[in-house]
């Protein structure tokens, strides 16, 4: 699981930048800096105080030639990011000087760092935890700022504290049940029994409210996928472009315009959205057009958000009636556009359908509604539940699996209790949850979850 080699990896962008950086961890990184750096006279440098930058250039040891003029900076092990001694070297930000230095690097004895292995050895060696040291990839993927909130917030432990106040209800049972067990061979005395029972409901309580927030959470994360359909010439790329505030999409009154899924990333208030803007539907003997069409339908299929456009001029056919029989159970939106024309469509049985609730009412011709769009996505994404920096959010699919198990293990150990089923039954139970939660902290996490999660990461990380 812990290699002993010192690890080497570029950390910046590979591409044009202003600077790159190469960092290097373990035993070896300052031997290594010695062995390629010189000082502004060409010398080398022995004395190297941590934390301070040094001007110098990057000679290759052998030939002496030139690679690249740089600042580096040697921290010494633990305060440092891996807690190994380490070294970064920065460069100018181009592929040549960062990989050429990065060989430099390896040839001296350096091994290529895995992706996340710096990362992953500040959390082995006990800088984070995994929640936390999950975050740190989360703080780079976020897309808005209320999705680099919630991910700040697991970096900062609100989540690992959460789950760690639970562990310690399960903990605190657990000490009773232990001293039950030692003392008495008849049956469990009713205060305990209370107590048991009592401090079980707190942390189903616990366990259930943080459950709640993983639906908000995948999307703060991973953004919500949200899909435009309806019939042609509804509207759908002016709404992508209203959206947008940009001419993304080609419109015209020709139906059949849009043919293939156009896809872009949206920032409505914070909220990450990933838009699907997709062909019209309709039959059609276009052997291209009809793809799309297919491809709308997968899309109406698989959104997390469908928005349904339909055009107020036009009268609704069976198709649409279909369409809005399915979304009244689902996470979606019917958008009435085109309402500066003279409405021909069935306001009263739409609403009859879908409710009031999900109906929007927008002329893109004359910028009108588009807040109130705004407002029913903000209120779909977090579904009324709100969004607060310092609530404990699950964003991911890991956690949400291990905190459902630790609640099952719980729901377990509650009935065994009500049963008056024998104390070590409900021991077993409650240190299976202990140990599911663990998984969330890393406590309790296999060696092969760890690669898994690591491998995830972007190399120099
Ligand atoms: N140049 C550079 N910038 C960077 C990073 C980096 O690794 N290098 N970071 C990479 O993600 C982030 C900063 N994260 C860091 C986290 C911990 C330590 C560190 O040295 N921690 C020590 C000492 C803390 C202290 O001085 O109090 C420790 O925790 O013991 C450094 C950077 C963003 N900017
Ligand atoms: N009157 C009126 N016309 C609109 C409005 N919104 C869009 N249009 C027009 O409707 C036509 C079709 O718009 P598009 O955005 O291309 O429609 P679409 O749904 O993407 O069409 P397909 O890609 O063919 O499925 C264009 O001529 C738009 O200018 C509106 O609110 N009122
Ligand atoms: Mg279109």
């Amino acid at each position: 699981m812990y290699r002993e080699e010192t690890i080497a990896a570029i950390s910046t962008p590979l591409g044009e930048g202003g600077i790159g950086i190469i960092k290097i961890s373990g035993d070896k990184s300052l031997e290594i800096l010695k062995s390629i750096f010189v000082t502004k006279g060409h010398k080398r440098k022995e004395d190297w105080e941590p934390r301070k930058m040094v001007y110098g250039y990057i000679l290759h040891p052998q030939t002496q030639e030139m690679i690249d003029e740089v600042l580096a900076v040697y921290m010494k092990a633990p305060n440092t990011y891996t807690k190994e001694d380490l070294v970064e070297i920065h460069c100018h930000g181009g592929m040549v000087p960062l990989r050429k230095i990065l060989a430099l690097v390896l040839e001296q004895g350096a091994a290529m760092a895995e992706k996340g292995e710096f990362t992953k050895r500040a959390f082995l060696n006990g800088r984070l935890d995994l929640s936390q040291a999950e975050a740190v990839m989360d703080l780079i993927s976020a897309k808005t700022d209320v999705s680099h909130d919630v991910a700040l917030g697991q970096f900062e432990g609100i989540l690992s504290q959460e789950v760690q106040g639970i562990q310690e209800i399960i903990k605190d049972m657990l000490a009773h049940i232990e001293v039950s067990i030692d003392f008495s061979e008849e049956d469990i005395d009713e205060v305990t029994m209370e107590h048991l029972l009592e401090k079980s409901i707190k942390a189903k309580e616990s366990f259930e409210t943080l459950l709640q927030s993983a639906k908000t959470g995948k999307i703060l994360r991973e953004g919500l996928v949200t899909g435009i359909v309806g019939k042609t010439n509804v509207g759908k790329s002016s709404l992508l472009n209203a959206l947008l505030r940009e001419n993304r999409a080609i419109v015209t009154d020709i139906p059949g315009t849009t043919r293939d899924v156009i896809e872009e990333q949206l920032n409505v208030r914070g909220i990450p959205l990933k838009i699907l803007d997709t062909a019209g539907i309709r039959d059609t003997e276009d052997a291209v057009e009809k793809i799309g069409v297919q491809r709308s339908r997968e899309i109406f299929q698989q959104s997390d958000l469908v928005i349904f456009m339909i055009d107020a001029s036009k009268k609704l056919d069976r198709e649409d009636y279909d369409f809005l029989e399915i979304i009244k159970d689902r996470r979606a939106l019917v958008i009435i556009n085109k309402t500066d024309l003279e409405e021909a469509i069935d306001l009263e049985r739409i609403k009859s359908i879908v409710g009031d609730k999900k109906l929007i009412r927008i002329s893109l011709l004359k910028n009108k509604g588009l807040e109130a769009l705004e407002d029913a996505l903000e209120e779909m994404a977090y579904e009324g539940d709100g969004f607060s920096k310092e609530q404990p959010f699950i964003t991911n699919a890991r956690h949400q699996q291990a905190i459902s198990q630790g609640l099952m293990s719980l729901e377990e150990g509650i009935k065994a209790l009500e049963n008056r089923m024998p104390l070590d039954f409900v021991e077993v139970d409650l240190k299976n949850a202990w140990e599911s939660l663990g998984e969330v902290t890393g406590d309790t996490v296999s060696e092969d979850i760890l690669d898994h999660i690591f491998e995830n990461f972007c190399i120099g990380k």
